[in-house]
């Protein structure tokens, strides 16, 4: 088992890695929390299949009451009305300031869970229990939040997690396309951080299918790891957080506009990084072997063009009204080297050409 320390302003706590991590809750909580009155596990269709038991299982050690309440898959769950619905059930069961929320599942159930304990009284504390490979980025931070039709997350707090437990027998179940949504994450991490780090994903990872448990470890831990430094330095997004943002300007804008739940996340910013690594190309003078990469990734499964079907005037609409752009122009993160991020304006125009460039 590794665990990683998160200490932030607000708040210190532990990621939990490994096989069977889940076996830990009981005692986190019973130490911890044994003041606590009620345990509330959001989670969604197909996790409550696949995991609840589980879980509720060892939580009977604690013997504390488990309640449930199960929400729809991915995005679908990072609505209004979701949220809503979340708060009334949690007033309806008299949960109060003593009790405890548990986010299992994947990124979406985290975002979403983490918001409601983050306005729930006010703030409640909560528990990360990520079930797929995408949530070692998003179940680490405190970024939580839902979305408005006019864009993502942008409905949301910096609430952080009392803990993130992060079983690796829950990845067995992950589609690939899942996986592959989540493995973009950690390519970015790489990208953004560590140069070493992306050359060993290039030569080690060539079929999604093929990880081993072992890989599955060094990749997850050394993407929290990178998370975490970032996080620790600035919790709130006052600057260095924004690179974790890598790819996602362009990401967040085609995933809006293809219908959440028809392109997954990882499978958008990596269509964002592409695009964001050329223009690094172009005006940072990144020295980067593109045509490799692209090869790699697409040996992989991913799709590196923007749909055709989505326009280029909507597309650069929602990259300028993105939580980074601040000013007329939109904000992007550029690389000038593998590991070495920087903010930077782009006039439309040479953001227009690029999309053209990459239907
Ligand atoms: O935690 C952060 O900070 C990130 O930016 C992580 C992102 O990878 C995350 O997936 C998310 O999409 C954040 O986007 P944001 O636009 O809501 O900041």
């Amino acid at each position: 088992m590794e665990t990683i320390q998160i200490t932030t302003v607000s708040k210190q706590y532990p990621v939990l890695v490994g096989k069977k991590a889940i076996q830990e809750l009981p005692e986190l909580i019973t130490t911890e929390f044994n003041h606590l009155n009620k345990i509330l596990i959001i989670t969604d269709e197909k996790v409550a299949e696949l995991h609840l038991q589980t879980v509720k299982h060892a939580l009977i050690k604690t013997g504390k009451p488990v309640l449930q309440h199960v929400v729809p898959e991915g995005e679908h769950a990072k609505t209004f009305e979701v949220f809503y619905e979340c708060q009334g059930y949690c007033l309806s069961q008299k949960l109060n300031r003593k009790s405890l929320i548990i986010a299992l599942g994947g990124g979406a159930v985290g975002d979403l869970a983490g918001f409601v304990a983050a306005t729930f009284m006010r703030g409640i504390p909560f528990i990360q229990i990520p079930t797929t490979l995408l949530a070692h980025d998003s179940a680490v931070g405190g970024k939580v939040a839902i979305n408005h039709p006019l864009g993502k997350n942008m409905i949301g707090a910096f609430h952080q997690p009392e803990a993130v437990i992060y079983d690796l027998d829950f990845l067995l179940t992950l589609p690939l396309q899942e996986l592959r949504s989540g493995f973009a994450e950690v390519i970015k991490h790489s990208l953004i951080a560590d140069h070493d780090f992306y050359h060993w994903l290039k030569s080690n990872i060539v079929d999604l299918n093929e990880i081993t448990d072992e890989q599955f470890l060094t990749m997850i831990t050394k993407g929290i790891a990178i998370k975490a430094a970032i996080v620790e330095e600035d919790e709130k997004e006052m600057g260095i957080r924004a690179f974790l943002n890598f790819g996602h300007t362009l990401g967040h804008a085609v995933e809006g506009s293809m219908g959440y739940g028809n392109f997954t996340h990882g499978e958008s910013i990596l269509i964002g990084m592409v695009y964001a690594l050329k223009l690094s190309m172009k005006k940072e003078g990144l020295d980067f072997n593109l045509e490799e990469f692209i090869d790699w990734v697409s040996q992989l499964g991913y799709q590196i063009t923007i749909p055709d079907r989505l326009e280029t005037a909507a597309l650069l609409h929602l990259m300028k009204t993105d939580k980074k752009s601040v000013n007329e122009a939109a904000t992007f993160v550029l690389l000038n080297q593998v590991g070495s991020p920087i903010l930077k304006d782009i006039p439309d125009s040479e953001l227009i050409d690029e999309m053209t460039e990459m239907k």
